[in-house]
């Protein structure tokens, strides 16, 4: 993603300048690491005290689509251009493709899609060729999966080549951009048969390597992204996720507005008593804040799902089966797990002494 392009605007505001260039800036905060947990697997933990109220992590989307009703009409759409994202509501004048693609793809300013040519170029025939007969035959959901599995794709496609003296060193510890997208969870073998082969389905009519979409890459590598896709990325809302205790009366998270992949933040593993929060800030990008006192050697997790609408364990492990296909295994599900009848001291084994 260009940085120096937006300062060569025909005429921007001072305003849109600044936030265009603070929105570059992503932040992992010095006392996180990364380790790896049995079960859940890569996870993030507090080296040091982290205090309440401290940000966290702020990450910017490696792909984002917006998830509106009627985009046409509705203010909640959001900038295509990847380094703005902002919402765009119809009073304030919005730039369509030249192409008309699709309503949902629009941009906040003509400096915006003019910076997003490229980015955009990579999906627009995609998408006018099948947008409307996706959604027509497989129905919302598959339609926006698809889409960003091309924006995942078409950020790849025009991520610059590391620079000699811009390589992340290997002290630090969170991977970013296309390498933090290639190391997510999510292999074929851990989803279901029958998904799979649905998948492939998808894939095959719709996403093959071809001069619709040049993406280089085999039908196992897209499968395979497809995976990493669904186990990691986000619903956006407009307010936090995972204020625990729930607030007395719960306040919900209000609609989702648009879905996205972020490379370090899919790092963090769920809990049903989280000790951060998360939510979108306006560029789009994802803001954890501690909502407690993290101490150190803890695991830092988010709540996956709004906490006021699923609170007992099995409402709480059936809804994530559901939806995010594991069985959860924090802190709060285990302890509230009943105990088993062989779980008692008649069963346990002798101890030598
Ligand atoms: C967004 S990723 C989180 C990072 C992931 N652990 C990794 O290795 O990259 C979501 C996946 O992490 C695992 N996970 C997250 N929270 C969990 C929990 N509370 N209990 C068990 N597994 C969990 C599940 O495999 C889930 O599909």
């Amino acid at each position: 993603m260009s940085q120096v392009v937006y300062i060569t605007l025909e005429q921007p505001t001072p305003n849109h300048i600044e936030y265009i260039l603070k929105s570059q800036t992503d932040w992992i905060h010095p006392h996180l690491i990364e380790s790896v947990d049995p079960v859940k697997g890569r996870q993030i933990r507090a080296s040091e005290h982290i205090p309440k109220g401290t940000c966290v992590l702020i990450d910017h989307p490696y792909a984002i689509i917006p998830v509106v009703d009627d985009p046409a009409t509705n203010d909640d759409l959001i900038c295509s251009n990847p380094a703005c994202n902002r919402r765009s509501p119809r009073h304030s004048g919005r730039f369509s493709c030249s192409n008309s693609c699709i309503a949902d793809v629009a941009w906040c300013s003509s400096a915006c899609r003019d910076a997003d040519k490229a980015r955009h170029d990579f999906e627009c025939t995609w998408l006018k060729r099948y947008a409307d007969p996706i959604r027509k035959k497989w129905g919302e959901y598959d339609f926006g999966m698809l889409w960003v599995i091309v924006r995942l794709l078409a950020s790849r496609h025009t991520e610059p080549e590391p620079q000699k003296d811009n390589v992340v060193p290997t002290s630090q510890r969170l991977k970013r951009g296309w390498a933090g997208i290639e190391s997510l969870c999510g292999s074929v073998d851990t989803w279901p048969h029958e998904q799979v082969r649905s998948w492939t389905t998808l894939l095959k009519k719709y996403l093959q390597n071809s001069p619709v979409l040049p993406h280089g890459f085999s039908s196992d590598q897209v499968l395979h992204l497809v995976c990493q896709e669904e186990a990691n990325s986000f619903g956006l809302y407009p307010r936090e996720t995972g204020i625990f205790p729930p607030p007395q009366p719960a306040v919900d998270r209000g609609e989702q507005f648009a879905a996205a992949v972020y490379p370090t933040a899919a790092m963090a593993n769920h809990s049903c008593v989280p000790n951060m929060t998360h939510k979108p800030d306006e560029d789009g990008r994802m803001i954890f804040t501690a909502s407690r006192d993290i101490l150190p050697g803890q695991e830092c997790c988010i709540s996956y799902f709004d906490l006021t609408k699923y609170t007992d364990l099995a409402s709480r492990r059936e809804h994530l089966r559901k939806s995010f296909k594991f069985t959860c295994q924090c802190d709060r599900c285990t302890s509230e797990e009943p105990v088993e009848e062989n779980d008692d001291w008649t069963s346990m084994p002798m101890m030598d002494l």
